[in-house]
Protein backbone atom coordinates (compact mmCIF):
# COMPACT_ATOMS: atom_id res chain seq x y z
CA UNK A 1 0.00 0.00 0.00
CA UNK A 2 1.51 3.34 -0.65
CA UNK A 3 0.90 5.59 2.16
CA UNK A 4 -0.13 9.18 1.40
CA UNK A 5 2.27 11.27 3.17
CA UNK A 6 1.26 14.25 5.78
CA UNK A 7 2.64 17.41 3.64
CA UNK A 8 1.75 20.47 5.85
CA UNK A 9 2.53 22.85 2.73
CA UNK A 10 -0.22 20.96 0.69
CA UNK A 11 -2.63 19.88 3.79
CA UNK A 12 -2.90 23.11 5.67
CA UNK A 13 -4.85 25.21 2.91
CA UNK A 14 -7.51 22.16 1.79
CA UNK A 15 -10.99 22.92 2.69
CA UNK A 16 -11.19 19.29 3.47
CA UNK A 17 -8.93 16.89 5.21
CA UNK A 18 -8.44 12.75 5.36
CA UNK A 19 -10.98 11.12 7.10
CA UNK A 20 -8.20 9.46 9.31
CA UNK A 21 -7.63 12.78 10.77
CA UNK A 22 -11.47 13.35 11.63
CA UNK A 23 -11.54 12.12 15.62
CA UNK A 24 -15.35 10.92 16.76
CA UNK A 25 -18.02 13.52 17.91
CA UNK A 26 -17.08 13.94 22.25
CA UNK A 27 -13.62 13.89 21.52
CA UNK A 28 -13.36 16.33 18.92
CA UNK A 29 -13.31 20.11 20.60
CA UNK A 30 -16.31 21.89 21.09
CA UNK A 31 -17.34 24.83 19.60
CA UNK A 32 -17.16 27.34 22.30
CA UNK A 33 -13.43 27.82 23.58
CA UNK A 34 -12.58 25.93 26.31
CA UNK A 35 -12.41 28.31 29.30
CA UNK A 36 -9.12 29.17 30.45
CA UNK A 37 -7.49 27.16 33.76
CA UNK A 38 -6.25 29.19 36.27
CA UNK A 39 -2.88 27.35 37.65
CA UNK A 40 -0.57 28.01 40.30
CA UNK A 41 2.94 29.87 38.79
CA UNK A 42 5.47 28.31 41.16
CA UNK A 43 8.46 30.25 41.84
CA UNK A 44 11.31 27.81 41.49
CA UNK A 45 14.18 30.46 41.96
CA UNK A 46 12.37 31.51 45.14
CA UNK A 47 12.36 27.79 46.63
CA UNK A 48 16.10 26.93 46.20
CA UNK A 49 17.55 30.33 47.05
CA UNK A 50 17.53 29.55 50.85
CA UNK A 51 14.35 31.60 52.01
CA UNK A 52 12.14 29.13 54.13
CA UNK A 53 9.08 30.79 53.74
CA UNK A 54 9.14 31.11 50.17
CA UNK A 55 10.00 27.31 50.19
CA UNK A 56 6.91 26.43 52.17
CA UNK A 57 4.80 28.28 49.84
CA UNK A 58 6.10 26.76 46.61
CA UNK A 59 6.10 23.03 48.27
CA UNK A 60 2.13 23.47 49.30
CA UNK A 61 1.14 24.97 46.20
CA UNK A 62 3.44 22.37 44.02
CA UNK A 63 1.64 19.09 46.05
CA UNK A 64 -2.09 20.44 46.21
CA UNK A 65 -1.51 21.36 42.11
CA UNK A 66 -0.25 17.15 41.64
CA UNK A 67 -2.82 15.91 44.11
CA UNK A 68 -5.81 17.64 42.20
CA UNK A 69 -4.43 17.59 38.30
CA UNK A 70 -0.86 17.26 38.30
CA UNK A 71 -0.44 20.35 36.25
CA UNK A 72 1.87 23.72 37.62
CA UNK A 73 4.21 26.58 35.94
CA UNK A 74 7.00 27.62 36.91
CA UNK A 75 8.46 30.94 36.65
CA UNK A 76 12.22 32.39 37.22
CA UNK A 77 13.49 29.12 36.22
CA UNK A 78 16.86 30.52 34.93
CA UNK A 79 16.69 29.71 31.19
CA UNK A 80 18.23 32.29 29.10
CA UNK A 81 15.61 33.76 27.30
CA UNK A 82 17.80 34.09 24.10
CA UNK A 83 18.80 30.15 24.25
CA UNK A 84 14.67 29.55 24.40
CA UNK A 85 13.97 31.82 21.61
CA UNK A 86 16.61 29.90 20.00
CA UNK A 87 15.50 26.95 20.49
CA UNK A 88 11.81 28.02 19.13
CA UNK A 89 13.52 29.16 15.96
CA UNK A 90 14.71 26.05 15.31
CA UNK A 91 11.60 24.35 15.14
CA UNK A 92 10.60 26.51 12.73
CA UNK A 93 13.75 26.25 10.47
CA UNK A 94 13.40 22.54 10.66
CA UNK A 95 9.60 22.03 10.11
CA UNK A 96 9.78 24.70 7.15
CA UNK A 97 12.41 22.49 5.38
CA UNK A 98 10.94 20.62 2.14
CA UNK A 99 9.66 17.12 2.93
CA UNK A 100 12.97 14.82 1.70
CA UNK A 101 15.14 16.80 4.07
CA UNK A 102 13.21 16.15 7.33
CA UNK A 103 12.20 12.62 6.28
CA UNK A 104 16.31 12.05 6.87
CA UNK A 105 15.52 11.56 10.24
CA UNK A 106 12.68 9.51 9.88
CA UNK A 107 11.22 7.44 12.76
CA UNK A 108 11.64 4.12 12.47
CA UNK A 109 8.16 1.39 13.63
CA UNK A 110 8.62 0.79 17.06
CA UNK A 111 11.24 3.82 17.65
CA UNK A 112 10.73 6.77 19.96
CA UNK A 113 13.39 8.79 17.89
CA UNK A 114 13.06 10.71 14.77
CA UNK A 115 10.81 12.70 12.43
CA UNK A 116 7.50 11.62 12.48
CA UNK A 117 4.43 12.96 10.92
CA UNK A 118 0.98 11.14 11.22
CA UNK A 119 1.24 9.26 8.12
CA UNK A 120 4.94 7.97 9.19
CA UNK A 121 2.77 4.67 9.84
CA UNK A 122 2.00 3.72 13.38
CA UNK A 123 -1.65 4.25 13.54
CA UNK A 124 -4.86 4.30 11.06
CA UNK A 125 -7.32 6.43 12.48
CA UNK A 126 -7.83 9.61 14.99
CA UNK A 127 -4.41 11.03 12.93
CA UNK A 128 -3.15 13.99 15.56
CA UNK A 129 -2.37 16.83 13.21
CA UNK A 130 1.25 17.29 13.48
CA UNK A 131 4.73 16.44 12.85
CA UNK A 132 7.61 15.68 15.59
CA UNK A 133 11.18 15.59 16.03
CA UNK A 134 12.17 13.71 18.79
CA UNK A 135 15.66 12.70 19.71
CA UNK A 136 17.35 11.21 23.13
CA UNK A 137 18.98 12.98 25.93
CA UNK A 138 20.96 11.91 28.53
CA UNK A 139 23.25 13.73 31.36
CA UNK A 140 26.17 10.81 31.33
CA UNK A 141 26.51 11.31 27.37
CA UNK A 142 26.90 14.72 26.36
CA UNK A 143 27.54 14.93 22.85
CA UNK A 144 24.84 12.66 22.39
CA UNK A 145 22.07 15.18 21.11
CA UNK A 146 24.92 16.76 18.74
CA UNK A 147 26.02 13.18 17.24
CA UNK A 148 22.10 11.89 16.33
CA UNK A 149 20.96 15.52 14.76
CA UNK A 150 24.30 15.87 12.93
CA UNK A 151 24.12 11.02 11.87
CA UNK A 152 20.88 12.09 10.81
CA UNK A 153 20.75 15.91 9.58
CA UNK A 154 24.02 15.96 8.09
CA UNK A 155 26.89 18.27 9.31
CA UNK A 156 24.77 21.67 7.70
CA UNK A 157 22.93 20.91 10.97
CA UNK A 158 25.32 20.93 13.64
CA UNK A 159 24.28 24.00 15.47
CA UNK A 160 20.34 22.92 15.68
CA UNK A 161 21.95 19.99 17.41
CA UNK A 162 24.23 22.63 20.07
CA UNK A 163 21.28 24.48 20.82
CA UNK A 164 19.34 21.19 21.44
CA UNK A 165 21.93 20.08 23.43
CA UNK A 166 22.22 22.99 25.62
CA UNK A 167 18.75 23.31 26.22
CA UNK A 168 18.12 19.22 26.85
CA UNK A 169 21.16 19.97 29.90
CA UNK A 170 18.93 22.83 30.98
CA UNK A 171 16.13 21.00 31.49
CA UNK A 172 17.56 18.25 32.84
CA UNK A 173 18.77 20.84 35.25
CA UNK A 174 15.20 22.24 35.96
CA UNK A 175 13.62 18.96 36.47
CA UNK A 176 15.97 17.81 38.94
CA UNK A 177 15.23 20.68 41.07
CA UNK A 178 11.76 20.03 40.50
CA UNK A 179 12.11 16.67 41.45
CA UNK A 180 13.56 18.30 44.83
CA UNK A 181 10.25 19.84 45.23
CA UNK A 182 8.31 16.80 44.29
CA UNK A 183 9.88 15.16 47.20
CA UNK A 184 9.38 17.44 49.59
CA UNK A 185 5.79 17.77 49.12
CA UNK A 186 5.54 14.22 49.71
CA UNK A 187 7.06 14.16 52.75
CA UNK A 188 10.16 12.29 51.36
CA UNK A 189 12.76 14.47 51.45
CA UNK A 190 14.86 16.78 48.39
CA UNK A 191 17.27 14.04 47.75
CA UNK A 192 15.22 11.19 46.71
CA UNK A 193 13.94 12.06 43.69
CA UNK A 194 16.89 14.29 42.59
CA UNK A 195 19.06 10.96 42.92
CA UNK A 196 16.98 8.88 41.10
CA UNK A 197 17.19 10.92 38.44
CA UNK A 198 20.77 12.04 38.59
CA UNK A 199 21.32 9.76 35.69
CA UNK A 200 18.67 10.01 33.15
CA UNK A 201 17.60 9.05 29.62
CA UNK A 202 15.17 11.28 28.77
CA UNK A 203 13.45 12.77 25.42
CA UNK A 204 13.40 15.75 23.90
CA UNK A 205 10.56 16.23 21.13
CA UNK A 206 10.01 19.48 18.81
CA UNK A 207 5.86 19.54 18.30
CA UNK A 208 4.64 21.44 15.14
CA UNK A 209 1.38 21.43 14.38
CA UNK A 210 0.80 23.20 10.59
CA UNK A 211 -2.94 25.28 10.09
CA UNK A 212 -6.29 23.04 9.52
CA UNK A 213 -8.62 24.19 7.88
CA UNK A 214 -11.09 22.15 9.91
CA UNK A 215 -9.72 22.59 13.45
CA UNK A 216 -13.27 21.56 15.46
CA UNK A 217 -12.82 17.94 13.66
CA UNK A 218 -9.16 17.03 14.51
CA UNK A 219 -6.71 17.07 17.47
CA UNK A 220 -3.06 18.51 17.52
CA UNK A 221 -2.38 15.99 20.34
CA UNK A 222 -5.18 13.88 21.25
CA UNK A 223 -6.08 13.43 25.11
CA UNK A 224 -3.05 11.25 26.88
CA UNK A 225 -1.62 11.27 29.84
CA UNK A 226 2.47 11.44 29.14
CA UNK A 227 3.91 7.71 29.88
CA UNK A 228 7.20 9.34 30.89
CA UNK A 229 8.17 11.07 34.01
CA UNK A 230 7.77 15.06 34.18
CA UNK A 231 7.29 16.87 31.20
CA UNK A 232 8.71 20.44 30.67
CA UNK A 233 6.61 22.67 28.04
CA UNK A 234 7.27 25.65 26.43
CA UNK A 235 4.29 26.57 24.19
CA UNK A 236 5.00 29.56 21.48
CA UNK A 237 1.90 32.42 21.80
CA UNK A 238 -0.32 30.32 19.68
CA UNK A 239 -2.11 28.65 22.47
CA UNK A 240 -3.92 25.07 21.72
CA UNK A 241 -2.53 23.27 25.00
CA UNK A 242 -5.65 21.87 27.02
CA UNK A 243 -5.87 20.53 30.45
CA UNK A 244 -8.60 18.21 31.85
CA UNK A 245 -10.11 18.81 34.97
CA UNK A 246 -13.04 18.66 36.81
CA UNK A 247 -14.79 17.01 33.93
CA UNK A 248 -14.15 19.84 31.39
CA UNK A 249 -11.05 20.77 28.92
CA UNK A 250 -9.10 24.01 30.22
CA UNK A 251 -6.92 25.80 28.02
CA UNK A 252 -3.70 26.89 29.30
CA UNK A 253 -2.97 30.57 27.99
CA UNK A 254 0.95 30.83 26.61
CA UNK A 255 2.98 32.63 29.18
CA UNK A 256 6.42 33.56 27.29
CA UNK A 257 8.03 33.60 30.61
CA UNK A 258 6.61 30.13 32.27
CA UNK A 259 7.15 26.70 31.50
CA UNK A 260 4.02 24.18 32.17
CA UNK A 261 4.68 21.39 34.05
CA UNK A 262 2.85 17.78 33.98
CA UNK A 263 3.04 14.69 36.17
CA UNK A 264 3.64 11.46 33.50
CA UNK A 265 2.52 7.76 34.70
CA UNK A 266 5.70 6.80 35.52
CA UNK A 267 6.05 9.56 38.44
CA UNK A 268 2.69 9.14 39.68
CA UNK A 269 3.81 4.93 39.81
CA UNK A 270 6.96 6.66 41.76
CA UNK A 271 4.25 8.62 44.02
CA UNK A 272 2.00 5.53 44.70
CA UNK A 273 -0.51 6.78 43.16
CA UNK A 274 -1.16 10.08 45.15
CA UNK A 275 0.18 12.40 42.28
CA UNK A 276 -1.74 12.34 39.54
CA UNK A 277 -0.85 11.92 35.54
CA UNK A 278 -2.14 14.72 34.31
CA UNK A 279 -4.70 14.27 31.25
CA UNK A 280 -3.66 16.68 28.23
CA UNK A 281 -4.40 17.41 24.54
CA UNK A 282 -3.50 19.97 21.96
CA UNK A 283 -6.12 21.26 19.42
CA UNK A 284 -4.86 22.91 16.64
CA UNK A 285 -6.12 26.27 14.64
CA UNK A 286 -7.21 27.65 10.75
CA UNK A 287 -4.25 30.58 10.75
CA UNK A 288 -1.21 30.12 12.12
CA UNK A 289 1.36 27.04 12.91
CA UNK A 290 1.79 26.33 16.47
CA UNK A 291 5.08 25.19 18.01
CA UNK A 292 5.82 23.61 21.37
CA UNK A 293 9.18 22.20 22.92
CA UNK A 294 8.58 18.95 25.23
CA UNK A 295 11.25 17.82 27.28
CA UNK A 296 10.40 14.19 29.03
CA UNK A 297 12.10 13.72 31.96
CA UNK A 298 12.73 9.41 32.56
CA UNK A 299 14.75 7.28 34.20
CA UNK A 300 17.66 4.94 33.14
CA UNK A 301 15.88 2.01 31.24
CA UNK A 302 16.44 -0.50 33.87
CA UNK A 303 16.35 1.22 36.91
CA UNK A 304 13.54 0.04 38.74
CA UNK A 305 10.48 2.06 39.21
CA UNK A 306 8.75 1.36 42.52
CA UNK A 307 7.85 4.22 45.15
CA UNK A 308 9.47 5.09 48.60
CA UNK A 309 8.88 2.56 51.45
CA UNK A 310 7.41 5.45 53.49
CA UNK A 311 4.62 6.47 50.99
CA UNK A 312 3.43 2.70 51.16
CA UNK A 313 1.40 1.35 54.47
CA UNK A 314 -1.86 -0.49 55.60
CA UNK A 315 -4.10 2.32 54.17
CA UNK A 316 -2.10 3.27 50.93
CA UNK A 317 -0.81 0.23 49.63
CA UNK A 318 0.85 -0.78 46.51
CA UNK A 319 -0.98 0.83 43.73
CA UNK A 320 1.39 -0.38 40.70
CA UNK A 321 3.62 -3.21 40.43
CA UNK A 322 7.21 -2.51 39.76
CA UNK A 323 8.51 -1.99 36.42
CA UNK A 324 11.47 -0.52 34.41
CA UNK A 325 10.85 2.57 31.88
CA UNK A 326 12.19 -0.04 29.15
CA UNK A 327 9.07 -2.08 29.16
CA UNK A 328 6.80 0.87 29.74
CA UNK A 329 8.43 2.92 26.64
CA UNK A 330 8.67 -0.40 24.71
CA UNK A 331 4.59 -1.28 25.58
CA UNK A 332 3.67 2.45 24.16
CA UNK A 333 5.98 2.02 20.88
CA UNK A 334 4.80 -1.82 20.17
CA UNK A 335 1.65 -2.59 21.55
CA UNK A 336 -0.41 0.46 23.00
CA UNK A 337 -0.91 3.90 21.75
CA UNK A 338 -0.69 6.24 24.98
CA UNK A 339 -3.73 7.55 25.70
CA UNK A 340 -5.50 8.25 29.39
CA UNK A 341 -5.52 4.66 30.74
CA UNK A 342 -1.84 3.54 30.02
CA UNK A 343 -0.60 2.94 33.18
CA UNK A 344 -4.43 1.15 34.53
CA UNK A 345 -3.78 -1.09 31.27
CA UNK A 346 0.23 -1.28 31.27
CA UNK A 347 -0.45 -2.10 34.95
CA UNK A 348 -2.29 -5.54 33.89
CA UNK A 349 -0.38 -6.28 31.23
CA UNK A 350 2.93 -6.40 33.76
CA UNK A 351 1.50 -8.79 36.27
CA UNK A 352 -0.11 -10.91 33.62
CA UNK A 353 3.60 -11.22 32.13
CA UNK A 354 4.77 -11.64 35.72
CA UNK A 355 2.21 -14.28 36.40
CA UNK A 356 3.29 -16.12 33.05
CA UNK A 357 7.01 -15.86 33.40
CA UNK A 358 6.28 -17.54 36.95
CA UNK A 359 4.22 -20.28 35.41
CA UNK A 360 6.75 -20.77 32.67
CA UNK A 361 9.71 -20.92 35.38
CA UNK A 362 8.92 -25.09 37.22
CA UNK A 363 8.72 -25.96 33.47
CA UNK A 364 12.49 -24.47 32.44
CA UNK A 365 14.46 -25.00 35.23
C1 LIG B 1 7.26 8.01 25.14
C2 LIG B 1 6.50 8.76 24.40
C3 LIG B 1 5.32 8.31 23.62
C4 LIG B 1 4.75 9.59 23.08
C5 LIG B 1 5.96 10.46 22.91
C6 LIG B 1 6.69 10.24 24.18
O1 LIG B 1 8.01 10.63 24.11
C7 LIG B 1 5.92 10.97 25.32
C8 LIG B 1 4.42 11.10 25.11
C9 LIG B 1 3.74 10.13 24.12
C10 LIG B 1 2.57 10.72 23.27
C11 LIG B 1 2.89 12.15 22.85
C12 LIG B 1 1.24 10.74 23.97
C13 LIG B 1 0.11 11.03 22.95
C14 LIG B 1 0.07 10.00 21.85
C15 LIG B 1 1.40 9.89 21.08
C16 LIG B 1 1.30 8.72 20.14
C17 LIG B 1 1.59 11.12 20.19
O2 LIG B 1 0.62 11.84 19.91
O3 LIG B 1 2.69 11.35 19.67
C18 LIG B 1 2.52 9.67 22.15
C19 LIG B 1 3.97 9.51 21.76
C20 LIG B 1 4.26 8.24 21.00
O4 LIG B 1 5.04 8.34 20.08
O5 LIG B 1 3.78 7.15 21.35
O1 LIG C 1 1.85 20.78 22.18
C1 LIG C 1 1.38 20.74 23.31
O2 LIG C 1 1.00 21.75 23.91
C2 LIG C 1 1.23 19.41 24.03
C3 LIG C 1 2.08 18.31 23.45
C4 LIG C 1 2.03 17.06 24.25
O3 LIG C 1 1.17 16.86 25.06
C5 LIG C 1 3.07 16.02 24.05
O4 LIG C 1 3.92 16.15 23.15
O5 LIG C 1 3.05 15.03 24.82
FE1 LIG D 1 1.74 15.19 26.42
Amino acid sequence: MVRPVFDAAVLSGRSDIPSQFIWPEGESPTPDAAEELHVPLINIGGMLSGDAAAAAEVTRLVGEACERHGFFQVVNHGIDAELLADAHRCVDNFFTMPLPEKQRALRRPGESCGYASSFTGRFASKLPWKETLSFRSCPSDPALVVDYIVATLGEDHRRLGEVYARYCSEMSRLSLEIMEVLGESLGVGRAHYRRFFEGNDSIMRLNYYPPCQRPLETLGTGPHCDPTSLTILHQDNVGGLQVHTEGRWRSIRPRADAFVVNIGDTFMALSNGRYKSCLHRAVVNSRVPRKSLAFFLCPEMDKVVAPPGTLVDASNPRAYPDFTWRSLLDFTQKHYRADMKTLEVFSSWIVQQQQGQLALQPAMT
